[in-house]
């Protein structure tokens, strides 16, 4: 009993703490900020557009595929720096290749983006 008890309470402190994380990444980091106001922008539109349920969960879908991927680029970044302070081709090359991750989500997120809209605003 009492380690099923601190099962669930270990689960719920790493929930504060992922949640300390996402805090701390909407409060300082400009790109997360961006794409934040880009999903809320996207929300409204989806409402306005009273988009279907599935284009509501493609949008959250690749909402939530682009914020996580910038996330983890941002921590690949802070471990670089941390890593390596000074500069080197090889920290370029991983920094690289992780905002290449980003740029392919944010690629496939702008289909999902015209396929759910651009019919949309050609009816109005
Ligand atoms: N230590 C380094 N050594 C070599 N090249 C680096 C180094 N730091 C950054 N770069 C190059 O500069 C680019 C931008 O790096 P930077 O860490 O400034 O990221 P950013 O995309 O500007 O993100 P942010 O604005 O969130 O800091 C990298 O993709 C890489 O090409």
């Amino acid at each position: 009993m009492g380690q099923k008890k601190s099962f669930i309470v270990n689960r719920l402190k790493s929930i504060g703490f992922a949640f300390k994380g996402a805090m701390f990444l909407l409060k300082t980091e400009a790109s997360i900020q961006v794409q934040f106001v880009i999903a809320v922008v996207l929300t409204g539109l989806g409402f306005y557009f009273k988009i279907s349920t599935v284009e509501w969960l493609f949008q959250i879908l690749a909402i939530g595929l682009v914020i996580s991927i910038e996330s983890i680029n941002t921590a690949i970044e802070a471990i670089a720096d941390f890593i390596h302070p000074e500069n080197h081709k090889k920290i370029g090359l991983i920094k690289d290749i992780a905002a290449g991750a980003v740029f392919i989500a944010a690629f496939f997120a702008s289909i999902v983006g015209l396929i759910i809209y651009v019919p949309k605003i050609f009816q109005l």
